[in-house]
């Protein structure tokens, strides 16, 4: 039997959200049959502007590489939004792939994105719409939720996330942890997202 497909999750979080959402993300994709791993960009602000931030210890995942985008099928891309676009950290870890453009190591790999805000209005289209653009010219296909699942028509409480991805909504302080309704959108993108990948892998293999 063939090994499962492999989808990497890669995140940047500061205070959690992001790491809450991308463990209901990969539930998901674990659903769809599909391994998931969760890595995290290397952090580029130093230990004392952390401690400045009140930034709690980064979970424990390891460290992504380059390595971990050409080895998977599929990627996901987890962050909290700077000023309604992707945080410095990951645009680093993006901006380090030109050798892979250049030999179009990730075309014909699947990705989406999800995200995390701290107010509803906060950007978090424009910083899903605005990673679009590395999938593009990585030849990567996007694969964005839709309204895949029904919370996100909800109008009675905040529910982060849209047709571009599942999403949190943090609140200025961090105070907000990720409701139970941002949880079940990360679990139907991960499941949709995995559902594709390995229908794709398996019609390659035929
Ligand atoms: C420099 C900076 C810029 C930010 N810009 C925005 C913003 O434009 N809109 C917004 O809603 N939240 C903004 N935030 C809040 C973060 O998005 C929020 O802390 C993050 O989503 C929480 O996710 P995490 O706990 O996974 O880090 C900003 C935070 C920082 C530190």
């Amino acid at each position: 039997m063939s090994p499962a497909p492999k989808v990497n999750i890669i995140i940047y979080t500061l205070y959690h959200h992001i790491y809450t959402l991308a463990l209901s993300v990969q539930e998901g994709l674990k659903e769809a049959g599909v391994d998931a791993k969760i890595l995290q960009v290397p952090e580029t602000l130093s230990e004392e502007i952390l401690e400045k931030m009140h930034a709690p210890p980064k979970p424990d995942v390891p460290i992504a590489t380059l390595d971990d985008l050409v080895e998977a099928d599929g990627v996901l891309f987890g962050f909290g939004t700077r000023f309604g676009q992707m945080p410095a950290q990951f645009k680093a870890f993006l901006d380090s792939t030109g050798g892979l453009w250049a030999k179009g190591a990730l075309a014909q790999k699947f990705g989406g994105i999800f995200f995390s805000t701290a107010s509803n209005h906060g950007g978090q289209e424009t910083t899903a719409m605005t990673t679009v653009t590395y999938f593009a010219h990585h030849g990567i296909t996007y694969v964005p939720l839709g309204f895949a699942n029904p919370h996100l028509f909800n109008v009675e409480e905040v529910v982060g996330g849209s047709a571009w991805g599942s999403g949190t909504i943090a609140n200025g302080d961090g105070s907000r942890q990720v409701s139970d309704k941002e949880k079940e959108i990360g679990v139907t993108q991960g499941k949709n997202f995995g559902t594709i990948v390995k229908t794709f892998v398996a019609g390659k293999a035929e």
